[in-house]
């Protein structure tokens, strides 16, 4: 299975897309506290869907504490800050991709301490980074695509 980590996310929506998008791709998703919104809020189950209740969803007080209980798991920084391209990694069953909130993405302490780990998705020089669902979409699906190779 393949992981989908949110660290300190803020907006509703987004949380409820990554989590239909996590649904529809059968991978578990993780949100690392402090969460910007209550897990009832409206908003986050819109966005959800009726899906929300389906959802593999767990709730975690810090990022230490994911990756005490994840053993031996990989995890890839997604940020606007690295210079390795997503696609040139080869992501294997159990890999967590882990997300930034939206007005900060991930801290550089975590991005410095992991720069083997970080990757970026290319953008155009104008553009200053994508949407943090999109990310989570393009991440998710290009790891399920190489994990369907024969
Ligand atoms: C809206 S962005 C955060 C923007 C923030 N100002 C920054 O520069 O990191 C939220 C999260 O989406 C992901 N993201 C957005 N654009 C990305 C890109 N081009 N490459 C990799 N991750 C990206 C990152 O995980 C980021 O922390």
């Amino acid at each position: 299975m393949l992981h989908v980590v949110l660290v300190e996310p803020e907006i509703p929506p987004n949380t409820g897309n990554i989590a239909r998008l996590c649904l529809a791709a059968g991978a578990r998703l993780h949100l690392v506290e402090p969460l910007g919104f209550s897990l009832e809020e409206k908003a986050l189950r819109r966005a959800g869907m009726d899906y929300w209740e389906q959802c593999d969803v767990k709730v975690w007080p810090s990022l230490d504490a994911l990756q005490a209980d994840a053993g031996d798991a990989r995890f890839f920084y997604f940020t606007t800050k690295a210079s390795r391209i997503y696609w040139d990694e080869r992501f294997q069953d159990g890999d967590h991709l882990v997300f930034g909130r939206e007005t900060r993405g991930l801290p550089e302490s975590l991005l410095a301490a992991n720069g083997d780990r970080c990757v970026t998705i290319p953008m155009q020089e104008n553009a200053r980074s994508l949407n943090l669902a999109t990310s989570a979409g393009i991440a998710l699906y290009e790891a399920m695509r190489q994990l369907a190779r024969p």
